[in-house]
């Protein structure tokens, strides 16, 4: 969350995914260029990518791994900065573009998996993946979301990898709050494990377990539970020190030209908490108490255009495509959100806080196994003592209400139904 400025697997390469490309690339370009020399620098420096080879668990994973023989990777990695930005830098400005990257990639990496294990090869690998690393996401927020490819961990803005299968997600003193909150609280078996702070490069990191740990090429989709997106206190803000968004602007307009009023039209800016509120309105989040902000399949491009998915009717559809109709996994996770609703129930956490723009992360794999997770805790809050909500309530300013129980109760009808299609 940027709201403040902003298992132990071991996969430690960062490839960008990347969907179809239309934006402003040359900036988004020099962001990921920095990223790249940044990872193969941190790459260069530990003796973690030995443990590729060992843990990686996906096919493509490992003919990567198995590619990449470890002397391989060393030395690539140690060329890797003096020639890999530049060797970016070239594939970018040749007809390799994102996109075109993207299509060929599993195609080229499998063959590159099957050639013999030279230098050259694992050279090769790492040269298709980087390519890809040209993001083309119209939002930080769709980036995060599109941060796995297969099993490994992209690096963007407000993640990084931390040690032994960690992530590092940016600091937010409040997300930190709440994760030592939780991690005493019945809710922790829902929550990834937190360990603490760390710092990398002057940034402090909240560090917590990377969910996609034991899952092997994991389908993942992150849905915002709750009636409402932004806090009280943001609407206060916007009302005492309004701060007109032209960005917001762009990515209303992007939605639905008519959607800005005459007077935005005019200021090409709309108010965040007037965006927050409309992004409620256009999908799910007002009706259901919930929305699907994405989904990410494996070797498939991630899916963010949900912006509009509002129906229930539209929720099954894309649900469905999510776990591709499979009532085993429909009932995998239908299992884990009956146990979230009755643990949330019990938890002191819950009882004390207004749970906003949190997120349940839903991961499932071939093999069956469905899990999910609350994440995104950086506009949680704690309650004034004594004050209570339901979570179920309607939401009016004052009430503190964030419809987190409403939203996943009508999450768990919304599955119950697809049972029944
Ligand atoms: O999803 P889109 O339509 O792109 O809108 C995003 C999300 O609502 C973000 O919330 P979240 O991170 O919970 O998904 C929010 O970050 P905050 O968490 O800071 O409210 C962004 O605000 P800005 O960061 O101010 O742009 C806003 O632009
Ligand atoms: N502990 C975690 N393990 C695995 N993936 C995670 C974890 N935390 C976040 N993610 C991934 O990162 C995405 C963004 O996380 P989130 O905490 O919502 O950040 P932001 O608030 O910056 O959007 C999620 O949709 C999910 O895919």
């Amino acid at each position: 969350m940027r709201v403040c400025g902003s298992g132990s697997g071991t996969l430690k390469l960062f490839f960008v995914f990347n969907p179809s490309s239309s934006v402003d690339i040359s900036r988004e370009r020099a962001q990921s260029l920095g990223d790249v020399t940044a990872l193969q620098r941190h790459t260069a420096h530990t003796a973690h990518i030995a443990h590729i080879a060992h843990t990686a668990h996906t096919t493509y994973t490992a003919q990567i791994a198995h590619t990449a023989h470890i002397a391989h990777i060393a030395h690539t990695a140690q060329a890797a900065h003096t020639t890999y930005t530049a060797q970016i830098a070239q594939t970018a400005q040749s007809s390799y573009t994102a996109q075109t990257a993207h299509t060929t990639h599993a195609a080229q990496i499998a063959q590159t998996a099957q050639s013999s294990y030279t230098a050259k090869t694992a050279q090769t690998a790492h040269t298709v993946v980087y390519s890809c690393a040209i993001p083309s996401f119209r939002t930080a927020h769709e980036k995060q979301l599109c941060m796995y490819f297969d099993n490994i961990v992209l690096f963007t803005g407000s993640f990084q990898v931390g040690e032994h299968g960690t992530l590092l997600k940016k600091f937010c003193k409040g997300e930190q709050q709440c994760y030592l909150k939780l991690m005493k609280d019945s809710l922790r078996p829902f929550v990834p494990a937190y360990h603490g702070v760390v710092q990398k490069d002057n940034q402090d990191y909240n560090m917590m377990e990377n969910l996609l740990n034991n899952f092997n090429s994991p389908y993942i989709m992150d849905c915002k539970i709750g009636s409402r997106t932004y806090l009280e206190n943001e609407l206060q803000l916007a009302r005492e020190r309004p701060q007109p968004r032209q960005d917001m602007f762009e990515k209303m307009v992007a939605v639905d030209p008519g959607a800005p009023t005459a007077e935005e039209q005019a200021q090409k800016a709309v108010l965040k908490s007037r965006y927050m509120q409309w992004r409620e309105t256009l999908s799910s989040t007002t009706t259901l108490g919930f929305r699907i902000e994405g989904f990410k399949k494996p070797n498939e491009d991630c899916q963010t255009n949900f912006k509009k998915t509002k129906s229930k009717e539209q929720v099954i559809k894309a649900l469905s495509d999510f776990v591709e109709s499979n009532t085993q996994i429909v009932w995998g996770y239908l299992r884990q959100l009956r146990q979230l609703r009755q643990v949330l129930e019990t938890s002191d956490f819950f009882k004390t806080h207004e749970v906003v723009g949190s997120s349940l992360l839903f991961v499932h794999d071939c093999s069956g196994k469905a899990r999910v997770w609350m994440i995104d805790f950086a506009k949680t809050v704690t309650l004034p003592p004594h004050f209570r909500v339901d979570h179920q309530s309607p939401w009016v300013e004052g009430n503190r209400e964030d419809g987190y129980l409403w939203g996943l109760d009508n999450l768990i009808d919304v599955l119950t139904n697809m049972l029944h299609y």
